[in-house]
């Protein structure tokens, strides 16, 4: 009998969990628009009203400050914008500063032109220069509009850990504007917003067990707002318009609860975690673990092995059953290699494999793995010995 296949790709995408699926599979039969006043439409407004609740609780701010949306992308170009209003006078940001390790969707700078988007430097383990900060915003024009600085909570390559409230009070001490990439975080970090120092939180449903396109904008305060992506029939308070994506956002709101209570797992899956990287320092001591001497999220674990491509590592993972991911990224056909090892000067040529775990997994499945990554590592060292002795 074949063997099931072992899912360590949380980053990437947590699998559907089955509160999220229930809360879909009955919002699907509900026949009316939540904007409707009749019992269907009212039936269909409780059900988004709940799940905005749950993820408003997840992220500790009262419901009226979140904002559905398509998800994290979705999020990061409403809010990325040199346009907003506070109450109805316009308020207007002229630079955005990010750091280079945060994921494309930040990295493309949302509204902003390319020649308004400054990348900021991080240290070897991938975290932001703090000081590199306080110079570019002391250095910035605060005359032509205010800062706004992009930073994630948590990587998706390496799961570093940001130090988002030091950048939020130096950006808070330059009057500029704080947001937070909360999507690798959520359900794996206790979150809120005011304890990060947060402007705006952006989030995503299938990171945390919940649909893949759906996320949230969530924000200090309804007074400060960036300018509607999506001009419509004013759902959302105006933020975006369109009817809403009941079935999505029932799912959202159940997994977002399911992450609150999620957050006691934590010990158990980090134990996991070390279990399974002391089984790779076993098999293997020249790995190298990206990451590792700093505050990482519990669930992953990012590593390079000399002489074995990140590619070759990821395809022989999947032939052995195991789907993991690739640190080199892949776009239109082309492998690319790792802006966030380049950025931590590793050697970005190499790539590295990234291993996520989540909520089902355990010390059966860590044995799978290393048995998988045994059986890749003897042939790298026969490939390696090979190579020397020739
Ligand atoms: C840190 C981070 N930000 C943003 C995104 C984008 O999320 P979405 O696919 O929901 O737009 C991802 C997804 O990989 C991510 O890991």
């Amino acid at each position: 009998m074949a063997r099931e296949r072992l899912y360590f790709d949380y980053n990437a995408t947590a699998p559907l969990l089955d509160e999220a699926r229930s809360a879909m599979v009955d919002a699907m039969d509900l026949p009316g628009n939540p904007s409707s006043v009749h019992a269907e439409g009212r039936k269909a407004r409780a059900v988004v009203s709940n799940a905005r609740q749950a993820v408003a609780r997840l992220c500790g701010v009262p419901a009226a400050q979140v904002v559905f949306c398509s998800g994290a992308t979705e999020a990061a170009n409403h809010v990325l914008t040199p346009d907003f209003r506070m109450g109805r006078s316009p308020v207007r940001v002229s630079r955005l500063f990010v750091s280079a390790v945060e994921h494309p969707a930040i990295l493309a700078g949302g509204r902003f032109a390319a020649d308004e988007i400054t990348v900021l430097p991080v240290d070897r383990d991938g975290r932001l220069d703090l000081e590199a900060l306080e110079e570019a915003l002391a250095a910035h024009d605060q005359t032509s509009g205010q800062a706004m600085l992009g930073l994630q909570l948590a990587n998706n390559e390496t799961g570093v850990i940001q130090p988002v409230r030091q950048a939020a009070d130096i950006v808070k001490a330059h009057h500029g504007l704080m947001v937070v990439d909360a999507v690798q975080g959520a359900g794996r970090l206790p979150l809120s917003l005011e304890v990060l120092g947060a402007d705006f939180l952006i989030l995503s449903g299938h990171k945390i067990g919940g649909p893949k396109g759906i996320g949230a904008l969530v924000s200090a305060g309804e007074i400060l707002m960036p300018a509607p992506l999506l001009r419509g029939g004013g759902q959302e308070k105006g933020h975006r318009g369109g009817t809403e994506n009941l079935v999505s956002i029932a799912g959202f709101g159940a997994a977002a609860d399911a992450a609150l209570e999620g957050l006691g797992e934590i010990g158990r899956i980090a134990a996991l975690r070390d279990g399974l990287e002391a089984g790779l320092r076993d098999q293997a001591p020249d790995v190298i673990l990206h990451g590792a001497a700093v505050d990482r999220l519990a669930n992953t674990s990012f590593f390079s092995l000399p002489g074995l491509k990140a590619e070759t590592a990821q395809i022989a993972f999947d032939m052995e059953g195991v789907a993991v991911s690739a640190g080199a990224a892949c776009s239109s056909g082309k492998i690319g290699l790792s802006h966030v090892l380049s950025a931590m000067g590793a050697d970005a040529d190499l790539g590295a494999i990234r291993v996520s775990l989540g909520s089902a997994h355990t010390e059966n499945d860590i044995e799978r793995f290393l048995e998988a990554f045994k059986a890749i590592n003897t042939r790298r060292l026969a490939r390696m010995g090979a190579a020397v002795a020739a």
